[in-house]
């Protein structure tokens, strides 16, 4: 089910203008803080009325400000999962999951199967106090699930979570998204989890929509990565399990060669999606020898994207996939990297780490 949103809101001297799609799957709503992306799912939810616009969700209209249409929160159908869990201390977790569902009248999941998939059935009897920050935020999820939403809408579900708890909630949105076939409206400024959640991206800066579409495209625009910030800056790649050997370094299959990357916990076969940032690959105008790094994918200059400091972003051509590096404007020049040229991309294996492989996406490698 495809949410259509186009609302404008001024809110104090914010000016607020969004047009976007958020098809099936992941939609990730990306920017900076202050960009306007509380402001956009508020919209969404019916917490906040934009000034005129329109957003449809499937072929119900939730908001029309010409046929002045807009739909109460709670008749939306929509999943609303906010930064922090906001259980209710007096239930158990089971009455938890379930409150939402018994409001709303709809979902007609056991609460058993949704906490199979969230991992989290031997809490079902407990109370919510001890729990930790990741298995509240689960809950939450699940609650929102179990009232069998048309859409999810999460705002920086993991932000007040830290790194061990992030890494361990990921996985199960991954399998949320996989397995449920609930659409999802994601919002967040973190990089690492936009490359393995989403399967669209909508980027936001200053209110508005810069630009959107699948994250292979929209993360290796060279135009973007002043959005995107140039340490998170880096391409998505589609990738496939294709050798497990007992040195503890995967072999993966991409469009434009093999990846060999440190233990990668998922079977021969497997497809994966792999971030590669823009600061771990360097260029070489001929094939490297004799070199440490075990990634090298012959690659071919699409662009090349001057700032003003010192680094210069190159957009290549690997295979079918898009990559970006970051090297100076120095080397630049003195190498003639330049639209068109061939080269070869080298990225060292330990550089990618576990938090930036997703498992478990459709890939056509
Ligand atoms: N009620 C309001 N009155 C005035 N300004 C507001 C109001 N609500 C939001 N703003 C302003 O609108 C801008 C966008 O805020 P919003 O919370 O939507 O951004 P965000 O991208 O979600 O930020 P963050 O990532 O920090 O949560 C900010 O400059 C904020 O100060």
């Amino acid at each position: 089910m495809t949410l259509t949103v186009d609302i404008q809101r001024q809110l104090g001297h914010f000016c607020l203008k969004a047009a976007f799609d958020a098809p099936e799957g992941v939609t990730v709503l990306f920017g900076r803080s202050g960009s306007g992306k509380t402001s956009i799912i508020r919209s969404i939810a019916g917490l906040l009325n934009p000034d005129r616009g329109r957003i449809h969700l499937g072929d119900r209209v939730l908001f029309d400000s010409d046929a002045r249409t807009n739909v109460p929160v709670h008749k939306r159908r929509l999943g609303y999962v906010f930064q922090d869990s906001r259980l209710f201390p007096h239930l158990s977790v089971r009455d938890n999951l379930c409150y939402a569902s018994r409001v709303s009248g709809r979902g007609s999941r056991r609460p058993e199967e949704v906490a199979g998939l969230l991992g989290i059935e031997h809490l079902l009897a407990r109370r919510t106090h001890g729990l930790s920050g990741g298995e509240a935020q689960r809950i939450a999820i699940g609650r929102a699930l179990l009232a069998e939403p048309d859409m999810l809408l999460m705002d920086e579900p993991l932000a007040s979570l830290d790194g061990p708890r992030k890494a361990e909630i990921l996985p199960y949105l991954e399998t949320l998204r996989g397995e449920t076939g609930v659409s999802i409206l994601y919002v967040t400024h973190n990089m690492a989890e936009v490359a393995r959640l989403a399967t669209h991206i909508v980027l936001i800066e200053d209110g508005t929509v810069v630009q959107s579409g699948p994250p292979e495209r929209v993360l290796t625009d060279p135009d973007m990565v002043r959005v995107v910030g140039i340490r998170d800056a880096g391409a998505v790649l589609s990738a496939r399990v294709v050798a497990q050997p007992d040195d503890g370094v995967s072999e993966l299959a991409v469009s434009g060669g093999r990846l060999f990357l440190p233990a990668v916990d998922a079977p021969v076969g497997s497809e994966l999606r792999v971030r590669i940032l823009a600061q771990d690959v360097i260029l070489s105008r001929t094939r490297p020898e004799g070199l440490s790094a075990l990634n090298i994918l012959p690659v071919r200059v699409l662009a090349v994207r001057r700032g003003e400091g010192p680094g210069v972003i190159v957009q290549m051509q690997a295979g079918d996939d898009l990559l970006l590096a970051r090297i100076t404007r120095r080397s630049a020049d003195a190498m003639g990297v330049a639209e068109g040229a061939t080269c070869f991309a080298v990225m060292k294996s330990v550089a990618v780490s576990q938090t930036d492989i997703a498992v478990g996406l459709q890939t056509g490698i």
